[in-house]
């Protein structure tokens, strides 16, 4: 039985497309099997069949933020049209409650003919919105989208842009019960995107929400769980992290596998893709702490109470590091956080100096070897990293088979509020721009962050140099 809880329900869902190689062939198809039929043929075949889609079952809850991901042509587009009702299944069931609005990749749901504002009222109504209430919603509407005088222009006129912004506008001002996005953000400025996560940050808290990106980031900031789909079928359900990892790591595989690269290190070992958005970051997109000490002006307060940001670090374990992934020709060993003089230690306070060393073991050479590493949030969020690319790009240290490498970091630990963090470590070779991981361990260090006195407002706090209030004369 369909529960009320439920707000999108599929089961068993296909999408076939028959395949014809030439215009004439859709032809004997549609006249000839039938004279075959007469004179007692059947069967007569012009055509492949492909399944876009096949197999597919799963439920959303009321709520639900969920993430779909896949390679491209993997179904995820064919699959957001039959659950918004623009494309009939060859085969299964979808069950939806409530009202759900699209925002489908261009070209789905706009009259180009007709002006923006015509479509606003056009789309209102297909989603049962009276025209009066249209009315009342039009300017909040307009702001929202932020075109400007263009919303009097046909469609046709818009840039990809433009288009986006007023499908989003429109989508939020519906009344929702359910919104599902196919990569429509990945249209708009930085801007209008951090709007548009705004508003589903805080659609998410009472809606559902269905979400397609080729950005595993996005999809890791913004579900709690995510499906995988590839050439048709779902191949893992389930919380983000973990189906996000599994799918890179599976991506790398695959893509090694074709220019002919080993992959496996141990059967634990996968690929990720990560290899082509990374090593790790470059300098510059890490915490922006000074080289020099920071003055935390709270100091004082925060050394008077006996619990500040305290920081307790798991050892690293190999066997209970997360996934890992990489060709194999180098491993990592070791994986440690001491404090700035070198000691050893598990417990650090937000704001101090600390270094984070990576051992690996050479099995293969390497002429151009990159440790890098990321430091991540319970939800996978990347909260900083870095990588030594830039500091050996020039003289990149060669190593040869046997050798032992160390590479340290040495910075801040930031003021973290209180929760479990990871820090995932790797080992590439080449250049930022082409490299092949060697091994890359998600979660080799675990730790967790204590009761946070010190200031910390966000994913990361930064030691403020100085606060002051100032009375300023009238
Ligand atoms: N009208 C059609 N006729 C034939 N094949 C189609 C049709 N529409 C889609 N397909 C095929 O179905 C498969 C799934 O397409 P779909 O657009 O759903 O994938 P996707 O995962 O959304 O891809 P992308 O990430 O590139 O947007 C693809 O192989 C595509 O070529």
């Amino acid at each position: 039985m369909f529960s009320e809880e439920l707000t999108i329900s599929v089961d068993g869902l296909g999408k076939k497309y028959d395949i014809y190689a030439k215009p004439a062939d859709r032809l004997k198809q549609m006249i000839l099997p039938r004279v075959g039929r007469t004179m007692g043929l059947h069967g007569l075949k012009y055509h492949e069949e492909f399944w876009a889609l096949r197999d597919v079952t799963f439920n959303v809850q009321r709520g639900e933020t969920v993430g779909i991901i896949g390679r491209n042509g993997s179904g995820k587009s064919t699959l957001l049209q039959m659950i918004c009702g623009t494309l009939h299944p060859t085969e299964g069931n979808i069950r939806t409650s409530g009202r759900i609005a699209a925002l489908l990749e261009l070209g789905a749901g706009f009259n180009p003919e007709f002006t923006g504002e015509e479509n606003v009222y056009l789309s209102g109504l297909l989603y049962g919105i009276p025209e009066k209430e249209l009315r009342k919603r039009f300017d909040s509407i307009l702001t929202f989208a932020d075109i400007g005088d263009f919303i009097e222009q046909p469609v046709k006129t818009y840039s990809s842009g433009m288009y986006v912004r007023l499908a989003f506008s429109i989508a939020a001002h519906v009344d929702a019960d359910a919104l599902v996005i196919d990569e429509a953000l990945s249209v708009g400025d930085i801007r209008f995107t951090q709007k548009c996560m705004r508003f589903l940050r805080d659609f998410q808290k009472k809606g559902t929400l269905l979400f397609v990106s080729h950005d595993t980031t996005a999809v890791t900031n913004l579900c709690n769980r995510a499906i995988w789909l590839d050439r048709g079928r779902k191949i893992l359900d389930g919380p983000t992290k973990e189906v996000v990892e599994q799918y890179l790591a599976e991506q790398h595989a695959a893509d090694r596998a074709s220019i002919g690269q080993s992959v496996a290190l141990k059967p634990s070992v996968r690929t990720s893709d990560e290899i082509k958005e990374l090593p790790m970051p470059i300098h510059g997109e890490q915490l922006a702490y000074g080289s020099t000490d920071t003055v935390v002006v709270q100091a004082k307060t925060i050394n008077a109470v006996d619990v500040n940001n305290k920081t307790k670090v798991f050892e690293f374990d190999p066997d209970r590091a997360g996934n890992q992934f990489g060709t194999g020709a180098a491993a990592i060993t070791n994986v440690s956080l001491a404090s700035n003089e070198g000691e050893a230690s598990q417990l650090f306070l937000g704001g101090e100096l600390v270094s984070l060393s990576i051992e690996a073991e050479v099995f293969k050479p390497l002429e151009a070897p990159i440790f890098g590493f990321y430091i991540k949030d319970r939800l996978g969020q990347r909260l900083f990293g870095d990588n030594t690319y830039l500091a050996y790009s020039e003289q990149p240290v060669v190593a040869d088979t046997g050798r032992r490498l160390r590479a340290t970091f040495t910075f801040r630990m930031p003021v973290l509020p209180s929760a479990d963090y990871s820090i995932d470590v790797a080992l590439a070779n080449g250049s930022q721009a082409d490299h092949t991981q060697q091994h890359w361990i998600h979660d080799a260090l675990t730790f967790r962050a204590n009761d946070c006195v010190t200031p910390c407002h966000g994913l990361i706090g930064i030691p403020m140099h100085s606060i002051k209030i100032q009375q300023l004369g009238s």
